[in-house]
């Protein structure tokens, strides 16, 4: 299969007065093939959005990336705003539109910037992808501002925007978190939909495992800005291998009867990934050996489709 996006040892620093101050994002690799769901999860401040973020080349203040990034053997060059093959869906449809300005307008705004089109044809253009996402009356959103719509309506409007782009690859980051469930399954199924229909891949960037289980084709696990685990969806899933990936998995409600207590991973990811030196699940893992605190574990393929960071991973 095509891969849309690749990423090879991409890192993340922030640098202060000329000196290292962190590295959230610590020698990832990735592959997205066209037509599937890649699953990005970890815990709050694992380095998940800052990957996403870095792939495109959109980094904050401060921020530098090295490593490798190709779209379809292209390499993707740093800009301050995604173009042409990949775009990206924000968390919050309430900030990432302009209040002062209607859908519409800011839709067409999108479509202009990439190709030479009239008036007429780029409303017909937006209506038409405003149709797309399930907007049920396109007319109506078009003439709207941010305000006047709900949050599910706002993420199907960003959805459509980002598909105006024609992308290769669509990076969502937690695309459903600020809605209720019921809005947040529709989305997900959209994007389901819209992926076959237009066979571009995604980069689908959550901290809800039972979201990257429910409509993902393969996951990456990632931990303190390192990718601990990867592999099928089923194959993680029913078989994880690494013990942040029990860990997480032991913590999802799904499954549990009443008044059973929820399995909680003690401790928290560290605030900052400088310092750390072995593994930097150490200090939290019920499996540690005094050998974890020597070895910084890399992937281990073993030949097959899961890979796992852990040197412990035969004995579990
Ligand atoms: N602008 C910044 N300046 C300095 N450090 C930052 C900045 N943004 C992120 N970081 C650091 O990078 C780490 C990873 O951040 P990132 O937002 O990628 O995590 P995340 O896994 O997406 O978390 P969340 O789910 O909360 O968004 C953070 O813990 C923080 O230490």
């Amino acid at each position: 299969m095509t891969h849309v996006l690749t990423i090879r040892d991409l890192n993340v620093e922030f640098i202060h007065r000329g000196k290292v101050t962190n590295r959230p994002v610590r020698g990832i690799d990735l592959d997205v093939s066209a037509g599937e769901i890649l699953g990005l999860v970890g815990e709050t401040g694992c380095g998940k959005s800052l990957t996403g973020l870095a792939a495109l080349g959109i980094l904050p203040r401060g921020a530098r990336r090295t490593g490798q990034v190709t779209m379809g053997g292209d390499p993707l060059q740093p800009s301050s705003e995604p173009d042409g093959p990949a775009a990206i869906v924000f968390q919050n449809p309430g900030t990432a539109f302009n209040p002062v300005f209607t859908l519409g307008r800011q839709l067409s705004d999108v479509l202009s910037r990439h190709r030479e089109i009239s008036r007429s044809e780029s409303k017909s253009e937006v209506l038409r992808h405003l149709g797309l996402v399930g907007l049920p009356d396109p007319e109506r959103v078009y003439l709207s501002y941010p305000h006047q719509l709900s949050g599910g309506m706002l993420q199907r409007a960003m959805i459509a925007m980002a598909l105006l782009r024609q992308p290769r690859l669509l990076i969502l980051d937690e695309p459903t978190t600020a809605l209720d469930v019921t809005v947040a399954r529709q989305i997900l199924v959209l994007i389901d939909e819209l992926r076959q229909k237009f066979g571009f891949g995604v980069l689908l960037i959550s901290h809800n495992l039972g979201i990257i289980r429910d409509v993902c084709d393969r996951v990456a696990v990632l931990y303190a800005g390192r990718v601990i685990e990867t592999g099928t969806v089923d194959a993680v899933m029913n078989n994880p291998r690494h013990p942040y990936t029990r860990g997480l998995l032991g913590a999802l409600p799904a499954g549990r009867t009443n008044g059973e207590r929820l399995n909680a991973i003690p401790g928290s990811v560290p605030g900052n990934f400088l310092s750390i030196t072995g593994c930097a699940f150490m200090n939290r893992c019920p499996h540690a050996v005094i050998d974890c605190s020597l070895t910084d574990p890399l992937l281990n393929r073993n030949g097959s489709d899961q890979a796992v960071a852990c040197i412990k991973e035969d004995e579990l």
